[in-house]
C-alpha cells in the first residue's frame, strides 16, 4: 500500500515538492502540431487526475509525459477521458464550450512514489482517506467524507499554480456553497463566449465547485495554464482532492485585481466517483 496519503512536508526549509508531493505537469506534444501544458495530481502509484480538455480526442499516449520533479519525467501508457465529457455537446444551445465532467486520468507505464516529494493526494471515499480524516469504522462512509470535505456552506480550499520553472505556489480560495453558490455560479454567463446562452443550467451543471470573486475576500483566479490541478482541502495535517481546475470566466491571469464576477469552475470529485472507482479499481485505494 502507498503508505500515507495527502501528508507533506510543511516546515520551514521544505521544498516546494515536499509541501505539494503529489503535483504534477501534464504535457502533450502534437506531432507537428505544438504542446499543450496543464497541472494535474498523483492519486496512486501510476494514476494521475487532470482535466480532459488538455487532451483532443484522438490524442495518443506516447504523445504524453508528466514531470513529477523538474527533471524527471514519465512516460504514459494510457489516457482516460470521463464518457460524459463533450466539449462540443451544446454548441446548438449555444454554448461553443461545455466543460461538463471535464476529468481525465492519466496512467503512467512506471509506478511512482512514495518518497519525500512523491506522495499521492488523499481521494474522498477511499479507506486510505478515512484513516487520514481519523474517522471510526461506523462513520468510515462517503456520505462522512463528502458531509466533513465539502459541507454545505462556504468552505477554505487551495490550488497550486507553477510559478517559474521549479516553483510552486498555493492559491487560497473560497469554494461558494451554500446560500453564495447562486451568485458564484451565475457569474459563469458573464463569460464573453457565454454571451448568448439562454439558461445558466445549459453552462454550469451540478458537477462544478465555484470559486473567485471579492466577498468575503479577493480570490486568486486560476489561470488558463492551471487546468486540471487539483482544489485542495486540508483537514488536520492531510490533504484531500475535492475538484479538478476545469475553467474560468476570464483570462486574468497576471492582472492585479480581477473583477468580481472573475470566477473559477472546478470539477467536483464526488460527482464522478463511479468513474473514479471504475478506472482506479486495480489500484488498492480501498474504495468505500
Ligand atoms: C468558453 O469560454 C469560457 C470558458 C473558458 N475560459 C478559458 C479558460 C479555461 C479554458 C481554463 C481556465 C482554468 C481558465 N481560467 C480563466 C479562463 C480560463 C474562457 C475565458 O478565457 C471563457
Amino acid at each position: 500500500v502507498l503508505g500515507l496519503c495527502g501528508l507533506s512536508h510543511e516546515f520551514g526549509s521544505a521544498s516546494d515538492r515536499e509541501r505539494n508531493p503529489w503535483h504534477v505537469t501534464v504535457t502533450v506534444i502534437r506531432p507537428g502540431q505544438g504542446q499543450e501544458r496543464c497541472q494535474g495530481s498523483l492519486l496512486s502509484r501510476y494514476f494521475v487526475l487532470t482535466a480532459a480538455h488538455c487532451f483532443h480526442v484522438d490524442d495518443q499516449a506516447p504523445w504524453i509525459t508528466v514531470d513529477v520533479e523538474p527533471k524527471v519525467q514519465r512516460k504514459v501508457s494510457g489516457l482516460f477521458l470521463h464518457p460524459q465529457y463533450e466539449l462540443g455537446g451544446r454548441r446548438h444551445r449555444g454554448v461553443p464550450e461545455f466543460y461538463d465532467y471535464d476529468v481525465a486520468l492519466v496512467q503512467l507505464e512506471e509506478p511512482l512514489g512514495p518518497s519525500p516529494t512523491v506522495r499521492p493526494l488523499c481521494l474522498p471515499c477511499t479507506e486510505g482517506a478515512s484513516r487520514a480524516l481519523r474517522l471510526p469504522p461506523e462513520r468510515s462512509n462517503c456520505a462522512e467524507h463528502r458531509r466533513l470535505l465539502l459541507p454545505e456552506k462556504t468552505l477554505d480550499a487551495f490550488f497550486v499554480s507553477p510559478h517559474g520553472p521549479s516553483t510552486l505556489q498555493r492559491r487560497h480560495v473560497r469554494v461558494k456553497l451554500g446560500d453564495q453558490r447562486g451568485p458564484c455560479n451565475a457569474d459563469a454567463l458573464r463569460a464573453p463566449p457565454y454571451a448568448n446562452v439562454s439558461a445558466l443550467d445549459d453552462v454550469v451543471t451540478p458537477r462544478f465547485l465555484c470559486s473567485g470573486g471579492t466577498e468575503p475576500r479577493v480570490d486568486p483566479n486560476a489561470c488558463r495554464g492551471d487546468s486540471g490541478g487539483p482544489l485542495i482541502v486540508t483537514w488536520g495535517q492531510r490533504h484531500f482532492q475535492v475538484g479538478v481546475i476545469s475553467w474560468g470566466v476570464l483570462d486574468v491571469c497576471g492582472r492585479p485585481r480581477a473583477p468580481p464576477h472573475a470566477r473559477d469552475f472546478h470539477i467536483n470529485l464526488f460527482e464522478v466517483l463511479p468513474w473514479l472507482r471504475a478506472r482506479l479499481r486495480d489500484e488498492e485505494l480501498g474504495f468505500l
